[in-house]
């Protein structure tokens, strides 16, 4: 909301600025020439916990709320008193500006080509104590500064960060730099001699100025540190106009630094993942629950058998990957040949499994060796092996209990040594039950089992994976804030990992900060709305017993016997009647 500056002649000067200077010299901001007011009286600025008021100098009498003061925060309504005359700040958006009455706030040619080069030089990532050495020497250069020194304020212990020269050690424990650390407003000394108090400060003494400007460096809202500019002898004096385009380098200055400080973190928390990442890959799949540990412990022991593995788990758990890998660590020396059998036709997976000889069918017009030839001396992956037709079951049965293949359209039999690794999301016990799966060819692709965890049981694993994707993908976003974070390990994905990868892809490429929220996940405003309790207990009850007469070979009655209940209860549950 616009604030404005009340005068006593009714008329209202809008706080543009981030420091306005009042007084009787016609170079002041607000100008009041009435008596008791100094040629420069007060200084009313703007930092992050609102409007301050502060006298120029000692001499200087301020009154708020009929008090003698030296420096007072000031809300909307507030009132402060400079000799006589009483000023107020108001929020009143009605008031009408008096044309004039501050000096145009367009900061001259000179402040704006400063703070334009140094703006882009901040922007540069680099430590801390470079970019505040940039700062300081920009605040010299806009204030056209013979000295300058940048004291830390941080503790009780004052020291210089940086300086344009050597600085004495009086000047760093210095009642001027105290004053502004401990005020957090700036102190403006425009004439040394006319000032005695002033005159004999420790830093002007020793650096032999003629006219110092000393300004607070925030970081959030406590003071930081003190930012000490001096002209020395011959020089004129800093004038309040120097004080206010310092002023907003300053805002500006920590503004960049609190950015790049966070940006800091960022990148240190980045790195670290990125180290945690890479101990807890294994032959490419990313994750350290103990589950997926687990996983990997199994995928080293059973690599280099050469036993028929079934991977087991959702979709988009990452069963092609856990394929891959057994192949890897396999030590065969024959490639990976996979074929997807939810995603063929009959007639093409026949051809594409067995191969075929010139005229087997129409089109035929060269031998062609199948993938179970390919995949002799590696591994033969079939992915959705619960989709297999059953006409082609028998053949393939041979395949593996043989270890031969005939071509179609041949009748004489070829050796292959290769072994089968098979992947399912869905239950091979029940697709035999329910007559649609070969209970002999399960027995043979099911030597050994290996379940792959869905996503929502692998904890921490969903950020590891996350910034990985977003390290690979990302553009501008390079990490996740706190909510996006809490977001993602909240969200069951329904989808797993594919669904993951998908989301932080889509958001990597998308989102524009350096920051990925969870609207860019396109998580937290979509999830399915909560359900009463008893209603989300009857759906997790029907789909466990489900589960369990599936895991039974589809046999109600072993279910009820695991499950501890009555066949009875099993039909209730299911909604059937018995
Ligand atoms: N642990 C992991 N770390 C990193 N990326 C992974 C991980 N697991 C899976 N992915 C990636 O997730 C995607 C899906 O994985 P994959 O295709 O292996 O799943 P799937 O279980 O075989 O899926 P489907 O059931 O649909 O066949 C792929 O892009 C894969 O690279």
């Amino acid at each position: 909301m616009p604030l404005f500056l009340a005068l006593p002649d009714g008329s209202h000067v809008p706080l543009e600025k981030p420091v306005v200077s009042v007084g009787s010299d016609s170079a002041c901001d607000v100008v009041l020439r009435e008596p008791g007011v100094k040629p420069s009286h007060a200084l009313l600025f703007r930092d992050a916990r609102g409007w301050t008021v502060s006298a120029a100098s000692k001499g200087c009498e301020l009154r708020v709320r009929n008090k003698r003061v030296e420096l007072s925060p000031l809300a909307p309504g507030e009132s402060f008193s400079v000799g006589r005359c009483t000023l107020t700040l108001i929020s009143s958006e009605a008031a009408s500006p008096v044309a004039g009455s501050v000096p145009e706030g367009a900061p001259g040619g000179r402040l704006v080509a400063v703070l334009t080069g140094f703006a882009s030089r901040l922007m540069v990532q680099r430590p801390t104590v470079e970019l505040l050495d940039e700062v300081m020497r920009g605040l010299a250069e806009v204030a056209d500064a013979d000295v300058g020194f940048l004291v830390s304020a941080e503790g009780t212990r004052r020291h210089v960060l940086c300086s344009t020269g050597p600085v004495p050690e009086a000047a760093v424990v210095d009642s001027l730099v105290d004053q502004v650390v401990a005020s957090g407003a700036p102190v403006l000394v425009s004439d040394v001699a006319a000032d005695a108090a002033l005159a004999g400060a420790p830093s002007v003494v020793a650096l032999r100025l003629t006219s110092a400007l000393v300004l607070p460096l925030r970081g959030g809202t406590a003071p930081l540190s003190a930012v000490y500019l001096g002209r020395r002898v011959g020089r004129p004096p800093f004038s309040p106009r120097e004080l206010e385009e310092a002023m907003a380098l300053s805002s500006l200055a920590a503004l960049l630094l609190a950015t790049s400080r966070e940006l800091m973190e960022l990148r240190t928390r980045v790195d670290s993942l990125t180290q945690r990442i890479e101990a807890a890959t294994f032959e490419g799949i990313i994750g350290e629950s103990p589950s997926m540990r687990a996983l990997y412990r199994q995928v080293e022991r059973l690599g280099p058998t050469s036993l028929h593995v079934l991977i087991q788990g959702e979709t988009g758990t990452g069963k092609e990957e856990v394929a891959k890998a057994l192949h890897r660590r396999s030590g065969r020396r024959g490639r990976l040949v996979a074929i997807n059998c939810a995603a063929l036709p009959e007639s093409l997976i026949e051809r594409e499994l067995f191969g075929h000889v010139k005229g087997a069918f129409s089109g035929a017009g060269t031998d062609r060796p199948g993938l179970v030839e390919a995949a002799d001396g590696g591994t033969l992956f079939l992915d959705e092996i619960g989709d297999m037709p059953l006409s082609l079951q028998s053949r393939l049965l041979r395949v593996v209990q043989e270890r031969e293949v005939t071509r179609l359209g041949e009748n004489h039999p070829r050796k292959v040594d290769m072994r089968v690794v098979s992947a399912t999301h869905r239950s091979l016990e029940a697709l035999v039950a329910e007559g649609r799966f070969r209970g002999d060819l399960r027995y043979r692709l099911d030597e050994v089992r290996v379940e792959v965890p869905p996503l929502r049981e692998r904890g921490d694993d969903v950020l590891l994976i996350a910034h990985h994707v977003l390290s690979r993908e990302g553009r501008r976003a390079r990490g996740f804030t706190q909510k996006a974070t809490e977001a993602l390990l909240g969200h069951p994905f329904p989808g797993n990992v594919r669904e993951l990868v998908s989301r932080v892809r889509r958001a990597a490429i998308l989102a524009s900060g350096e920051l990925i929220g969870p609207e860019d996940l396109e998580l937290g405003g979509d999830t399915a709305p909560l359900v009463p309790l008893e209603e989300a207990r009857e759906a997790f009850v029907q789909r466990y017993v489900r589960e369990a007469i599936a895991r039974s070979g589809g046999s109600k009655k072993d279910a009820a016997q695991a499950l501890g209940i009555g066949l009875r209860s099993i039909f209730r549950y299911l909604g059937e009647d018995s």
